[in-house]
């Protein structure tokens, strides 16, 4: 049978694909979706991101973490929580976004595709059709987005066939609620559920090959995180890695570390990063390469080294978050049909990492503008001197943000707290139109808000930055 034509193929239905296709279809050429599995949404909606942070929301209700905080009452109902308990949500949330994204995909016009992509040639994708056995349909475009994400490393020490041995996808069908719970890798996943199991109860062991938790972050939030975490009764072991895994089918999994030291825990959880699939897609057919650990590499708008071939997402590497997989399918696809409308990534990307407590962050640390060479002033505000944060309860969440000291011009944020994740984007608006210290104190927020944090943050810095320059406050005609 002849390929069918379009204007754009894209494998991979997560955001990167998605978003790619849904702009294209918007420029008003004819798309094909090609995805593997029954749901759309890829990992960001099905396997990764609102999974796990519908997880924690549900184990924060159902633990009662907040009105501990609150009313120093423990009312947790976790001793009777079933895993029923902790799935119900995910499974509506997930399943609501999944149809979601599809319903636009059929109102945008996009056909999608069920099946295994694989390039026959540099402008045709087979489709491989999991029945009837062998069917294929071959889609033939002028433009290709490749955007097939990534999957969870599984090392070989950990015996993955033992129902009680999860990596992060398979953590989702979780039979029971652990007692106890190892989680192999400190980075953003292991971190993340390490805090909702330790929320819930469960008795977590972090076990990390690192000795500083999520070392990207500003040194005071990886920290603060690292104490609130151990105060959760989280165990780190670091600079450690399990040398031996041994999983009987029933009674407790033995984990013999490195170190010599032995753990025997209910379930183990391996998050020990992700890895690429893309060499199965033929891309020597297509004529673009891999780098050796499998990413493709791109152009700054996302072309592989076939010019008619992008490729967008985790499967391009860093920062492999479903936020910027989304934006750069958009630039990808607007590229390709030469539209103007997103010619380029924004200047800022942040970053939020829904452990308990929530952190998120964009621009520069300290430490990154000092290696810079710029002078700069630090403001902070605590979450506990500000109306709203007593409010909530929030006893260790604080705001950062870095000015570049001669014009206090917004450098970077860095907040750790209950809603860390909203707040960063007051920050962030501002840095995007290059706002400084004046935008805050010209701003009315809301009162009580945290929000409002900016503005204390603020003058902490003028304050910090007046005694650097040795001037009195009083004299000052602008800040
Ligand atoms: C546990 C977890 C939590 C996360 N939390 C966050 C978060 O809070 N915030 C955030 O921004 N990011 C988060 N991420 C990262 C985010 O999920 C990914 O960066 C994002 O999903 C990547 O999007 P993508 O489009 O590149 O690929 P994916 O979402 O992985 O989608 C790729 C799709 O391609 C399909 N596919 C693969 N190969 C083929 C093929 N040959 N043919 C057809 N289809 C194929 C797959 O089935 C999949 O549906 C998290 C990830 C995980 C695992
Ligand atoms: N909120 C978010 O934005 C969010 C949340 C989750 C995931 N993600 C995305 O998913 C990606 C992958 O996350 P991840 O946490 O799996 O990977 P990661 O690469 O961020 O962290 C892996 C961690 O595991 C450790 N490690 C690796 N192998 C080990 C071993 N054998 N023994 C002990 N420690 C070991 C590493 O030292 C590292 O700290 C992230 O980089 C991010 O892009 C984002």
């Amino acid at each position: 049978m002849p390929a069918k034509e379009y204007d754009l193929v894209v494998i991979g239905a997560g955001p990167g694909g998605v978003a790619a296709a849904d702009t294209a279809a918007l420029l008003g050429k004819r798309v094909a979706l090609i995805e593997r599995t029954a749901t759309i949404g890829g990992a960001a909606v099905n396997t990764g991101t609102i999974p796990s942070k519908t997880l924690r929301e549900t184990a924060l209700a159902i633990s009662g973490v907040k009105a501990r905080a609150l009313i120093g009452v423990d009312v947790s109902v976790r001793r009777e929580a079933k895993v029923e308990d902790l799935l119900r949500h995910e499974r509506v949330v997930t399943a609501s976004e999944s149809h979601q994204m599809r319903t636009l995909l059929d109102r945008y016009g996009v056909t999608v595709y069920r099946g295994t992509g694989k390039f026959v040639d540099p402008n045709t994708v087979r489709v491989t059709h999991p029945s009837p056995p062998g069917g294929f349909t071959d889609l033939w475009a002028s433009k290709i987005v490749v955007a097939i994400g990534s999957m969870p490393v599984r090392p070989a020490v950990f015996p993955f066939e033992n129902p009680r041995v999860h990596d992060s996808d398979e953590l989702l069908y979780i039979t029971s609620i652990p007692r106890s719970l190892a989680v192999i890798g400190g980075g953003v996943i292991g971190s993340e559920y390490a805090c909702m199991f330790a929320a819930l109860g469960v008795r977590v062991h972090l076990i990390d090959g690192r000795d500083t938790l999520l070392p990207f972050l500003d040194p005071d939030l990886s920290e603060a995180l690292k104490d609130a975490m151990e105060r959760q009764g989280i165990v780190f072991w670091w600079k450690d890695q399990v040398d031996a895994c041994t999983a009987p089918r029933t009674g407790e999994i033995e984990l013999r570390l490195k170190s010599g030291k032995e753990l025997a825990v209910d379930h183990v959880l391996v998050c020990a990063g992700r890895t690429s699939a893309a060499a199965a897609l033929a891309p020597e057919v297509a004529g673009f390469g891999l780098t050796p650990r499998g990413l493709i590499p791109v152009d700054e708008h996302f072309r592989t080294t076939n010019p008619n071939v992008y490729a967008v997402g985790d499967v391009i590497g860093f920062p492999a978050l479903a936020s910027t997989s989304a934006e750069q399918g958009r630039v990808a696809a607007c590229h390709a049909f030469g539209s103007h409308a997103k010619e380029a990534l924004a200047q800022f990307l942040p970053a939020g990492i829904y452990t308990i407590p929530e952190i998120s962050a964009v621009g520069l640390t300290e430490a990154q503008a000092r290696e810079k060479g710029i002078p700069i002033v630090v403001g902070r505000a605590d979450y506990d001197q500000n109306p709203r944060g007593k409010i909530i309860g929030d006893k260790l969440g604080f705001l950062k943000l870095v000015f570049a000291r001669e014009d206090l011009k917004l450098l970077g944020v860095h907040v750790i707290g209950e809603q860390a994740s909203e707040l960063v984007h007051i920050g962030l608006i501002a840095m995007m139109t290059g706002g400084d210290a004046n935008l805050f104190l010209a701003t009315c927020f809301n009162y009580p808000t945290l929000g409002d944090l900016y503005k204390l943050a603020t003058h902490d810095a003028i304050l910090k930055r007046n005694e650097l320059l040795g001037r009195s406050p009083a004299s000052m005609s602008r800040w």
